[in-house]
């Protein structure tokens, strides 16, 4: 499953190289960083509109706009998507409850 998450990476480090009319992802690098973050909180926002309809096919399209652009922001910041699913599997097995009270005791 994640190989699709490491191939779309891929082309979002090639787009660095490729013309801007060309590719809509070269286009958000060339706009820049506020560009990327504008696009993704409209995707974020869409998904949260899609979540609260509870539209199963809109919620997979708008989630698949999010995860999209959260790996453009990742890409334009030179960060690999590898990064992210280790931090992921790291957290793997660790109730979200333990670690919150873990870090309200710091
Ligand atoms: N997965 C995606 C993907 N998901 C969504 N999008 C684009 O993200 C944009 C989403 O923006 P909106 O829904 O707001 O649509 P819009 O109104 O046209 O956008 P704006 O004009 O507001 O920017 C659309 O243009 C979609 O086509 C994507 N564009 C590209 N990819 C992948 O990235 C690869 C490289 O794309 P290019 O750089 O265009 O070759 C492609 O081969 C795909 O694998």
């Amino acid at each position: 499953m994640s190989d699709t998450l490491l191939r779309l990476m891929a082309v979002l480090n090639d787009r660095k190289y490729a013309d801007a009319d060309s590719s809509y992802v070269a286009s958000l690098y060339a706009a820049g960083t506020d560009k990327i973050l504008k696009k993704l909180g409209e995707e974020a926002t869409e998904t949260v509109i899609a979540g609260k309809a509870g539209d199963k096919q809109q919620i997979i399209y708008e989630t698949a706009d999010l995860w999209f652009h959260s790996m453009v922001l990742l890409a334009h910041n030179d960060i690999d998507v590898e990064a992210v699913l280790h931090e992921l599997d790291r957290r793997f097995g660790l109730s979200g409850l333990e670690e919150k009270a873990s870090r309200s005791k710091k």
